[in-house]
């Protein structure tokens, strides 16, 4: 697979000017697998004119239920080369192949299939309103409102679900009959250029989707986001570039739409099922490394199973073998950089905190060991910074109120996770907890109608079913008079 631009229907080799190019890293084992084709200013200008002509174009023409057909296309294309994209995603990001097999790839041709019904079925709204004597009319109106897609999107996503969450984007958007001008992330561009390949064998009109690969800052990123012929943004990855994001976006008034980092918490209450929150807290905490913004990295445990609760996740964590890298040497040392702070701020290490030694070729890759701290006040730097990696700090509680406060008390506000089995509790709680999801006795159990995304530093609006369906629609209401 070699990476390549996807610009108004026609696929572009990487420059032959080196200079254009940058190295694509296994994560496994640190080789250099392939060169990835650096979009300049001028390809993410053509890929926006190009998305806009789609729009003043066939694509724009279509009907909701020609597009819906479009995306079960693109869905189908998906499922027919899924080994093909398994292999690519394993191949850019490290992770295990059942992660990618069983979430990664199904989940991208799910979200094609969900956004494709959600449109198909999708109704406008519609009120009879009473004309006021005032008016000079009289009888009633009839109220109804029409959505139109907003136009040009930009699609900016990270490294460590790549397909999900740039599919998760790309998919509602052409859904509402946008025109798409997608940036995958630098370390991960190859899934993104399989999909362009499926578009293109669907047989989408030229420009509806348009791919284009590079760096954020100073690079295609930021050129896309900041660009005055885009009409909105959609991205996924940490806070500090959403910020950064926003100031470009901030020019041209273009419409956001985050999701960002998180430090999520899980409560673990004393009549918790205790083997049912281990299990399910090493999922959470260890799942794809830690490199999901759902993953938890503050379990708070109440008093009585404390001490047991402790024992048994380092003991999993200890154990755990078949584990994917970090996504790159500079995350990789990010992260050991938070697991040397954790101990110079006074954390008990009771799993990990350094490299594993393999003995083999993965040595030369970015591993981490899944860790498990305590011991931290949480006022910690440990504490409170996202650190998106396979490490979790548990630390005891003593009340449901203090549960609480130790919860909210983080800038972000992602999702939670609440172990369990007194029902009243799980109502009474889950509610004040201030996150955008909350999981009850499970975790990223995800039905893709339902509202995905943050509060706080978490993120700006929600993704998932009607929800993103609305974020790339602007709506026009229309008032007719009916008379008496
Ligand atoms: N969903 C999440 O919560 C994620 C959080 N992270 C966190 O962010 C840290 C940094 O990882 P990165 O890969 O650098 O994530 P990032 O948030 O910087 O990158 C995500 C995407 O944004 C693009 N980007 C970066 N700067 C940009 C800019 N100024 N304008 C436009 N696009 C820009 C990147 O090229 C990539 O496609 C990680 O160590 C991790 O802690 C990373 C990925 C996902
Ligand atoms: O949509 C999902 O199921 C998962 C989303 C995960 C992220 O947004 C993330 O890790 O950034």
């Amino acid at each position: 697979m070699t990476p390549a631009h996807y610009v108004d229907g026609a696929f572009r080799a990487p420059a032959a000017d080196d200079s254009h190019t940058f190295p694509l890293i296994d994560p496994v084992d640190g080789t250099v697998t392939g060169r990835v084709p650096e979009a300049g200013r001028a390809t993410v200008d053509e890929a926006v004119a190009a998305a806009r002509g789609a729009l003043r174009g066939p694509w724009g023409a279509l009907g909701a239920a020609e597009r819906a057909a479009a995306l079960r296309a693109v869905a189908d294309g998906i499922d027919a080369r899924f080994e093909e994209f398994v292999a690519a995603e394993c191949a850019d990001t490290g992770k295990p192949r059942p992660l990618a097999a069983q979430v990664d790839i199904p989940r991208a041709a799910g979200n094609f299939r969900a956004y494709a019904d959600l449109i198909a079925g999708r109704h406008e709204e519609s009120y009879r309103t009473a004309v006021p004597g005032w008016s000079g009319g009289a009888g009633e109106a009839l109220n109804y409102t029409v959505r139109r897609p907003l136009g040009v999107v930009a699609v900016v996503s990270p490294w460590n679900l790549p397909l999900l969450l740039l599919t998760w984007k790309v998919a509602p958007a052409l859904a509402a009959g946008n025109a798409v001008v997608a940036k995958p992330s630098e370390e991960t561009p190859s899934t993104a250029t399989l999909l362009a390949e499926v578009v293109h064998a669907a047989g989408l009109p030229r420009g509806a989707f348009n791919l284009v690969h590079g760096h954020g800052p100073g690079g295609a990123g930021e050129f896309l986001t900041a660009h005055e012929d885009v009409d909105a943004i959609a991205f996924t990855g940490s806070t500090a570039t959403g910020t950064a994001i926003m100031r470009g976006a901030a020019e041209h008034l273009t419409p956001v739409s985050f999701e960002l980092g998180g430090k999520n918490p899980a409560l673990v209450f004393a009549d918790a099922d205790l083997d049912a929150a281990v299990e399910g807290t090493v999922r959470s905490a260890f799942t794809h490394s830690g490199q999901i913004c759902l993953c938890t990295e503050r379990v708070y445990v109440q008093r009585p199973l404390f001490e047991e609760f402790v024992t048994r996740l380092a003991g999993r964590a200890r154990a755990l073998r078949d584990y994917g890298p970090m996504i790159s040497a500079a995350h990789r040392d990010k992260v050991l950089g938070h697991y040397r702070l954790a101990r110079e701020e006074g954390a008990e290490v009771l799993a990990g905190g350094g490299v594993p030694a393999f003995g083999g070729a993965r040595d030369g890759g970015f591993f981490v060991e899944p860790t498990v701290l305590t011991g931290l006040p949480p006022t910690a730097r440990t504490v409170r910074e996202e650190i998106f990696g396979p490490v979790c700090h548990v630390a005891p509680f003593d009340t449901e109120e203090e549960a609480l406060a130790l919860a909210n008390d983080s800038s972000y506000g992602l999702a939670a996770t609440l172990w369990t089995t007194d029902l009243s509790r799980a109502h009474r709680v889950a509610p004040r907890v201030e996150a955008g999801m909350v999981w009850v006795n499970c975790w990223n159990l995800r039905d893709l109608r339902t509202p995905f995304g943050g509060v706080k530093a978490s993120g700006i609006g929600r993704e998932g079913g009607t929800h993103s369906l609305d974020f790339f629609s602007e709506p026009t209401n229309v008032c007719v008079s009916i008379g008496e």
